[in-house]
């Protein structure tokens, strides 16, 4: 692939922070040499940070399903599956003795803490007029919250990226300014940063949002790499303030998103999904561009992958299970796509703007995504991913 021309943006290191100028050389001796995976890399570890938790998803005042969530669990559900060859993960969770999904396959692979709070745990209502793609169609409301993340959890070692994953107020702005030491590129979603929650009492606090500027994270920005926040959430990040730190990326639902960096910005197109259940569709799309970004695609061709798990994600309740076929196919065009043996993660610099085998490989991605609508339409309903109780009423959660 050709690097972009223009736009580049340094990674979020402190020049005068002698922790990260350590990480600097040690992340470069262990990436760019050859021979790992397809995208040469070596040993590249991320960082994931946030709780699983439980959700309970309501329509009509009742109950129609129980499934593991947090960003964490539908996060490295998509690290695993699309990262090159030679990636890792590290997963840093916390949860109660109540938790109920130990044994399914996102915790089994990336164990959580066990603490005597229980699990974080959340109510999901989904109205059923959201009127456009950008409406809010579910209402949170946080019941359990499980002991916050603190530094001093996150393991001892540097990691080539991060990233920052709260879904409950977990990832204090201490273990956030942690990451970005032990990390060198951090990406952040604004949920993990600007959710408050009202009326603790009985019920649980119902999710609301606070202006990222009047939060401790604010000053953190500009060592950030890349924020994503939905385009409800938008308002409160500041787009044009943040744009001007750090890259913004606002998702728009089935409309795809929009990238927002200091000095431009590019909209990408979505994929076509059947959706049954739009949680975890941000997270998805979190690490689909974070994936991207490690094959080694400049920021806006990182973002059809997003989009593209952002999709596969709202096809299935909870955390989705993808079809071996689809993953292959996926890796395969990526093979052919990135012909040059880098990560931007690891490099210097990211690049931004969409590159000339751009609408290429939407085209070929789109193909894959139809293996994600077949794939849905073979399959009955009821999933195999861990769901407390299977779901009949799949279809009527809100589209
Ligand atoms: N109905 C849909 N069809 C296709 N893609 C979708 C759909 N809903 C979400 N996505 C993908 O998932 C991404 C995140 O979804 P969005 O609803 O914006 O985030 P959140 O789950 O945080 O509210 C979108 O940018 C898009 O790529
Ligand atoms: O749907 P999405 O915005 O990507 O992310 C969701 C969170 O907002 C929600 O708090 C959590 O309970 C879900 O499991 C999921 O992580």
């Amino acid at each position: 692939m050709a690097p972009s021309p223009a736009a580049a943006m340094p990674l979020a290191a402190e020049p005068d922070d002698p922790e990260v100028e350590v990480e600097v050389v040690v992340v470069e001796e262990r990436g760019v040499k050859g021979g790992g995976g397809v995208a040469g890399l070596d040993e590249v570890e991320g960082l994931v940070v946030g709780s699983y938790c439980h959700d309970v998803l309501l329509r009509g005042g009742r109950a129609v399903g129980e499934t593991l969530g947090g960003a964490a669990a539908f996060v490295s559900n998509v690290l695993d599956a699309a990262s090159p060859a030679g990636a890792s993960l590290a997963v840093v969770s916390k949860v109660g003795h109540d938790f109920a999904y130990a044994t399914a396959a996102a915790p089994a692979r990336h164990p959580p803490v066990l603490c005597a709070s229980p699990t974080t745990s959340f109510h999901a209502r989904f109205s059923d007029d959201a009127a456009s793609a950008h409406a809010p169609d579910r209402q949170l409301r946080r019941v359990h919250a499980c002991d916050p993340i603190y530094p001093a959890d996150l393991p001892d070692r540097r990691f080539a990226y991060g990233l920052a994953v709260g879904v409950a107020g977990e990832v204090l702005p201490e273990t956030l300014e942690r990451m970005i030491r032990l990390c060198r590129a951090v990406l952040v979603d604004a949920q993990a940063l600007i959710r408050a929650f009202d009326g603790e009492a009985k019920g649980g606090g119902a999710v609301r949002h606070v202006a990222l500027e009047a939060t401790p994270y604010a000053r953190l920005l500009p060592r950030v790499a890349f924020l994503k926040a939905s385009s409800e959430e938008a308002p409160y990040v500041g787009v044009e303030t943040a744009r001007r730190r750090c890259c913004v990326i606002v998702t728009e639902g089935r409309d795809g998103c929009r990238l927002y960096w200091d000095g431009g910005e590019a909209r990408v197109a979505p994929f076509p999904a059947v959706q049954v259940d739009p949680t975890g569709a941000g997270d998805s799309f979190l690490a689909g561009f974070a994936s991207g970004l490690l094959w080694g695609l400049s920021a806006t061709d990182a973002a059809l992958l997003g989009n593209f798990f952002g999709a596969a994600a709202v096809s299935q309740v909870g955390v989705p299970t993808f079809d071996p076929k689809m993953l292959q196919a996926v890796k395969q065009i990526l093979e052919k796509a990135v012909k040059r043996p880098c990560t931007h993660i690891n490099g210097n610099t990211f690049t931004f703007q969409r590159s000339n085998i751009h609408d290429e490989l939407h085209k070929s991605l789109q193909e894959a995504a139809m293996l994600v609508c077949e794939q849905k339409q073979a399959n009955s309903p009821a999933t195999d991913n861990g769901d407390i109780c299977s779901i009949n009423e799949l279809t009527s959660l809100p589209s």
